[in-house]
């Protein structure tokens, strides 16, 4: 992949850094305005992570982890210890900001791991951390785009489901960093991206990054999924990750879990693509992951301000959990776990 031109694809910068304030290009308002929001304290990025402005597991570790770094900006410490203690309340708001993606409680142990070994610069130890964050988390995405692309056969089609490009992570993204690389290597002949009710995160988000590429991709209605398997023209499902556990059950976006099920039921492979830092070998299994249920309004709204249904009880799970023995392969930075299990991901992972 060292002749992939990475460059072309790293255009979407969701998060960016400016030295003294936190930019995030707010994913309410695409496809249809490019707007950034301006973080300027760790609470700032905590609201914009639990409204979605960010989103996308990778992406809100992030994000958090440069929310410490504002947070670090507004205290006065006598040492590493005193900063831990008096950032820690910011620390937990941050956490609070969403349940599910693991990503975030995991920036969040990385920021108070580098303050635990800092010296006198704490805040530079802190910031260096965030930095490296952010860093490691594109490589990690080159690298899975490549070892995922490797798994289809050339002339496949894919389907994707929810966002997992560039504006959920640090760039190039995870499923679909692997169908950037599948394309760009003549794997993947046709792309398939499901809209991701309700909050469409593919028809507005999906849709848009491979528009920036010049990638042609196939949209579908979340329920036409299944059909579309039974022509024939899917070879792999490839999704993202929130949370992976240590027995490989995974939590991704409502909706995976009805996509493993026809892949299996229809022979097309299922590829979970995702970071190490995706991976909890803390949670023995997917019934003991918290699913965030968000407002039911996201359930009414439909096309911006309309609603449908008002009124109505609305049930709003945002994600579900796709059981280890549904799922071909897993692809981490690490290398390509087949038919994931507890044995399997403790030999990937240790226990
Ligand atoms: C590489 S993003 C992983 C994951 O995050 C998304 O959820 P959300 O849009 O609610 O943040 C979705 O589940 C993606 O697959």
């Amino acid at each position: 992949m060292d002749d992939f031109d990475y460059a072309r694809y790293d255009r979407i910068r969701p998060i960016r850094w400016t030295g003294d304030a936190l930019e995030l290009l707010d994913q309410r308002k695409l496809p249809f305005d490019t707007e950034y929001l301006t973080c300027r304290t760790s609470d700032d990025v905590a609201a914009a992570i639990h409204a979605l402005a960010v989103r996308g597991a990778p992406a809100i570790g992030i994000a958090a982890a440069w929310g410490v770094v504002l947070a670090e900006r507004d205290i006065e410490a006598t040492d590493a210890r005193d900063a831990g203690a008096k950032l820690e309340p910011a620390l937990q708001r941050l956490n609070a900001a969403r349940p599910t993606a693991v990503n975030l409680a995991w920036a969040l142990a990385r920021m108070r791991a580098a303050l635990a070994r800092a010296d006198h610069d704490w805040r530079g130890a802190l910031e260096r951390e965030a930095e490296a964050i952010d860093t490691e988390d594109l490589a990690a995405n080159r690298r899975m785009g490549a070892l995922g692309a490797s798994l289809i056969e050339p002339g496949s089609g894919v389907l994707t489901h929810c966002n997992t490009g560039s504006l959920a992570t640090a760039g190039f993204g995870t499923a679909l960093g692997v169908i950037r690389a599948g394309v760009a290597q003549g794997r993947i002949e046709q792309v398939f991206a499901g809209e991701t009710r309700p909050w469409l995160q593919g028809a507005r988000l999906t849709v848009w990054e491979l528009q920036q590429d010049g990638i042609d991709a196939t949209l579908i209605a979340d329920s036409a999924a299944s059909h579309l398997m039974k022509t024939g023209k899917v070879q792999w499902v490839v999704v993202g990750a929130d949370r992976i556990c240590a027995n490989g059950d995974t939590a991704n976006k409502i909706g995976t879990y009805q996509l493993a099920i026809a892949a299996r039921h229809h022979g097309v492979g299922f590829m979970v693509v995702a970071p190490s830092s995706t991976v909890d070998m803390a949670t023995p299994s997917g019934e003991m992951i918290e699913i965030e249920e968000r407002d039911a309004a996201e359930l009414h709204v439909v096309g911006g301000s309309r609603t449908v249904a008002e009124g109505i009880d609305a049930w709003n799970p945002v994600f579900d959990v796709t059981p280890h023995d549904l799922i071909d392969a897993i692809v981490t930075e690490r290398g390509v776990i087949r038919r994931p299990d507890a044995a399997s991901m403790r030999a990937a992972f240790g226990a």
